[in-house]
């Protein structure tokens, strides 16, 4: 694929992996930090240019840097959120934003243009030397 566009971002949240037997398992918080590479074989209009210059405006992929009462997931309790729960680990979490993102990069799409060259690469860390990535 010719294009890949790299963006990343932080957001703040609490969370407990509900039922483990450690630390997890206790109400903590981290400073979550995101990676989105988003890869397409053509350019494309945004909701900001008409012309066919862009894999995806960079602000689409940074929706989840958000104050959780506007749509993301900055401040937010992540067990309180409906696609989370209780099982708030790194790979659920990724899983998560690879949906929502490309769900979100989709809807912006022309009509007729179904995006199948669009492939996006999530990697989140949740410590400083603790990640998860998640791909198709
Ligand atoms: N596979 C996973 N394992 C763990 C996850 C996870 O999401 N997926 N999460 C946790 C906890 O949320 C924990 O807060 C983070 O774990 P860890 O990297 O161990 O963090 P520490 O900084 O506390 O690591 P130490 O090196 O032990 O100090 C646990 N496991
Ligand atoms: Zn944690």
């Amino acid at each position: 694929m010719p294009w890949t566009l790299r963006t990343e971002f932080a957001f703040d949240s609490a969370h407990v992996i509900t039922g483990y037997d450690g630390p997890c398992g206790r109400l903590h918080g981290h400073t979550y930090r995101v990676q989105m590479a988003l890869t397409s074989g053509r350019l494309r209009p945004s909701a900001h240019i008409q012309r066919n210059i862009m894999v995806a405006d960079f602000k689409s992929l940074k929706w989840a840097k958000k104050d959780v009462t506007q749509g993301g997931l900055d401040h937010a309790f992540l067990n309180e959120h409906p696609d989370l729960r209780d099982d708030t680990t790194a790979e659920v979490i990724a899983a998560y934003l690879h949906r929502e993102t490309l769900r979100r990069v989709r809807e912006c799409l022309e009509p007729g243009d179904a995006g199948e060259d669009l492939r996006l690469k999530v990697t989140l860390w949740e410590t400083p030397d603790s990640s998860c990535e998640y791909w198709e």
